[in-house]
C-alpha cells in the first residue's frame, strides 16, 4: 500500500480525488456534519471589499440547498482548495469596477511555461485549476467564509478572481491543514505574518480571543512593505483591547522623510497612525524577535510562522538559534 510519505504533492488540477485528501485533509471537529466533506461546494460570493491595491476580501455563502443539518466548520489556520474551469475567460464576464484600477496597473504578460505538477488523478479530465486560500474568518450558522486574497500579476486563480462579482458561484473544498489548536494548550503563542500570511495566525488568534476559556497569551509580529499594505489594521486594534493579546507591525519600505528610519520611530510616520497603534517604520530584525521571545522563555510557548519563503527562513533562523524547537511554519 502507498504510504502517505510517498504520495506527490497537489497538482493543483482541481482533481474530485484529491491527493489532499489523503495526507491533510481534516477529520470533522464536532458532531454536527459538515458542509466541507472533501467535494467540491457551491459557495457565492456575497461581497468583495478592496483593503489594498492588491489584496481584496471576499465573502462566499453555502449555496447548496439540501443540507440544511449540516454546518459549516472550518477550524483556524486550515485551509480550503477553490477550483475553476481552465475555460473561465471563455464566459466573457465583465470585470467588476472594484477591480478596474488593480488590472489597469498590472503588465499584461503572456503567461509563459508554468512547470505543473504531474497529474496526480489522471483518470479525471483536466477542466479544472485550483489554488488553496485560508478563511480569516468563519460564520458557521450563516454558513459563509471570508478570505484575504492578494492579486498575483499573470496568476491563473488571481485572474478568475477578477472575474467574480456578487452572486457568482464559486467551487470550494476542504478542510485541509496539518495544525490542530489545543485550548490552553500553551500558556503563550507568537505569530509570525507577512503579508496576506497573516491570515492563519489571525484566524487562529481571533478564535481564541472568542473563546472565553483559551487563556492562551498571543503576541503577533507583522511585516509588511508599507502603512497602505496592512491588513485587519482595525481589527487588529479591536484585539488590542484584550488583556492577552499584544502585536507590532513592522514595514519595511515605508517612504520616510525624516530622519526617525536611523533612529527606529519617525515623525511621519505618527501623523499617520493612531495613538500608541504599535507600528515601526522598520524591518523586523533579529533583536526584535529576540526581545519578544527572551521574555518567554520561562513559560510553555509556541510559535507560528506563515509568509514568503524568505522571510519564513528569517524568522525560522532566528528562532533557532534562541534554541526554540517548537514552532509551526504555514
Ligand atoms: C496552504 C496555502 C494557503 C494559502 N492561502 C492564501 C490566502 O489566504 N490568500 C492568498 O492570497 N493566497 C494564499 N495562498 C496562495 C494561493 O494559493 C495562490 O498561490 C496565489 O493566489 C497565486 O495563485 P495564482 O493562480 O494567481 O498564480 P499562479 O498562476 O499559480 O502563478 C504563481 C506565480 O507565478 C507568477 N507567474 C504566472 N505566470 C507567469 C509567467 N508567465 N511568467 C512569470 N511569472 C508568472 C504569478 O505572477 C504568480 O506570482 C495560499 C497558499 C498555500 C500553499
Amino acid at each position: 500500500m502507498e504510504s502517505d510519505i510517498d504520495l506527490p504533492e497537489c497538482c493543483g488540477s482541481g482533481c474530485t480525488n484529491c491527493v489532499l485528501d489523503r495526507k491533510t485533509a481534516k477529520p470533522p471537529t464536532s458532531d454536527a456534519p459538515n458542509i466541507l466533506d472533501n467535494s467540491y461546494r457551491a459557495f457565492q460570493c456575497t461581497s468583495i471589499i478592496k483593503c489594498t491595491a492588491n489584496t481584496f476580501q471576499f465573502r462566499f455563502r453555502y449555496a447548496g440547498t439540501h443540507d440544511s443539518d449540516k454546518q459549516l466548520s472550518i477550524p483556524p489556520g486550515s485551509h480550503l482548495m477553490l477550483r475553476a474551469e481552465r475555460g473561465f475567460r471563455d464566459a466573457r464576464r465583465p470585470v467588476a469596477k472594484i477591480f478596474e484600477q488593480w488590472r489597469r496597473g498590472i503588465e499584461v504578460r503572456p503567461r509563459g511555461h508554468v512547470p505543473r505538477v504531474e497529474k496526480y488523478d489522471k483518470a479525471e479530465r483536466d477542466l479544472y485549476f485550483s489554488r488553496p486560500y485560508t478563511p480569516i474568518r468563519v460564520d458557521r450558522e450563516g454558513k459563509a467564509f471570508e478570505v484575504l486574497v492578494k492579486l498575483e500579476t499573470g496568476g491563473e486563480m488571481s485572474e478568475y478572481f477578477t472575474t467574480l462579482d456578487v452572486g457568482v458561484v464559486t467551487e470550494w473544498k476542504g478542510v485541509y491543514g496539518g495544525f490542530s489548536w489545543v485550548r490552553n494548550g500553551w500558556k503563550n503563542v507568537v505569530g509570525f505574518g507577512q503579508g496576506v500570511g497573516l491570515a492563519p495566525i489571525y484566524s487562529i488568534m481571533a478564535g481564541v480571543l472568542d473563546d472565553e476559556e483559551d487563556e492562551t497569551r498571543l503576541h503577533l509580529l507583522y511585516c509588511c512593505r508599507d502603512l497602505d499594505g496592512v491588513l485587519m489594521r482595525s481589527d487588529m486594534q479591536a484585539m488590542g483591547k484584550y488583556w492577552n493579546f499584544g502585536y507590532s507591525i513592522y514595514l519595511s519600505r515605508e517612504s520616510c522623510s525624516c530622519e526617525g528610519k536611523l533612529a527606529r520611530s519617525c515623525k511621519c510616520l505618527s501623523s499617520r497612525i493612531k495613538y500608541n497603534e504599535p507600528i515601526f517604520n522598520h524591518r523586523l530584525e533579529e533583536v526584535d524577535i529576540e526581545n519578544v521571545l527572551k521574555k518567554l522563555v520561562n513559560g510553555s510557548f509556541h510559535v507560528l510562522i506563515c509568509g514568503n519563503e524568505s522571510f519564513t527562513k528569517f524568522v525560522e533562523g532566528c528562532v533557532t538559534r534562541l534554541g526554540i524547537s517548537d514552532y509551526y511554519k504555514f
